[in-house]
């Protein structure tokens, strides 16, 4: 029985397999991203606020690769307005089945629709707020721009999309800076140096970075002209866009 505490890449793994979302990771999963992730507790903190003043009256509200729901419980706590529903959606079974498990324990009246699928194929409309924290770096680069898109259709006018994301620097000198500083930040919560390089090749091709730059274009071509860096903390950041 797991303690919560992440120790999977702890013992060398004769053959790495590329990283996913199952029941192992469920297993350990908050403590993992609060590990990994600079400013992850803060970014959720930022999620409520942000839901505060733009989640509207009987609209929907996404959160898109929600995972065990976190970015889901700081919109319900956020909120001041009611909106229909958050529709909370992710393509891991493991991640969906342990969020349902546990929503009762959050007493809240926003409804929450747990959904497992694909998020490509998530209809989205009459929506005041849409999140993507720490998932569109996990979809194929070629299939983020559509993904956008669709999200910027179903927004309502002053609908807003929050996009958090590991990103890259386009400058070497920049990238390996701040790169050896998250290592840093690693260690310094407690992974070894055969943790953190196992991880890192398991996230090889998996989990594929994107520059700023990146981002904000695909902002514009799918017709945001709102758009800015609300957080970032080292290689760790979250955007906000806003139709
Ligand atoms: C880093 S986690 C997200 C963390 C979560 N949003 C939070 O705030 O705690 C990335 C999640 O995206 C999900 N995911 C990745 N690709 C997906 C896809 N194509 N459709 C749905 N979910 C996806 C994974 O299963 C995983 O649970
Ligand atoms: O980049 C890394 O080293 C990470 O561990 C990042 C990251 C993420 O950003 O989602 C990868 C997988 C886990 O979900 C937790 C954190």
């Amino acid at each position: 029985m797991s303690d919560g505490s992440d120790r999977i890449y702890a013992k060398p793994h004769s053959q790495l397999a590329g990283f996913r979302f199952d029941q192992q990771v469920v297993d350990v999963f908050p403590d993992m991203i609060n590990r990994s992730v600079p400013g992850y507790g803060a970014i959720i903190h930022g999620i409520g606020q942000i839901a505060r003043t733009q989640v509207t009256q009987g609209s929907l509200v996404y959160d898109l690769g929600c995972s065990l729901g976190a970015a889901t419980h700081a919109i319900r706590r956020g909120a001041s307005a009611q909106p229909d529903k958050i529709i909370a959606v992710d393509l891991s079974e493991s991640m969906i089945e342990r969020a349902s498990a546990h929503l009762d324990a959050f007493v809240n009246p926003i409804p929450v629709q747990f959904v497992c699928a694909d998020i490509r194929d998530v209809e989205i409309t009459n929506a005041s707020l849409v999140v993507l924290n720490f998932t569109l770096q996990f979809l194929a680069p070629d299939d983020r721009q559509a993904l956008i898109n669709l999200i910027y259709e179903g927004l309502n006018p002053g609908g807003c999309l929050i996009v958090s994301e590991k990103i890259h620097f386009e400058d070497q000198s920049v990238q390996s800076l701040i790169e050896s500083l998250h290592l840093d930040f690693k260690r310094a919560n407690g992974y070894s140096e055969l943790e953190i390089s196992q991880k890192r090749s398991a996230l090889e091709n998996v989990l594929i970075p994107d520059t700023l730059a990146q981002h904000y274009q695909r902002f514009t071509k799918a017709g945001f002209e709102h758009a800015t860096t609300w957080h970032q903390e080292l290689n760790f950041c979250s955007m906000v866009a806003i139709k």
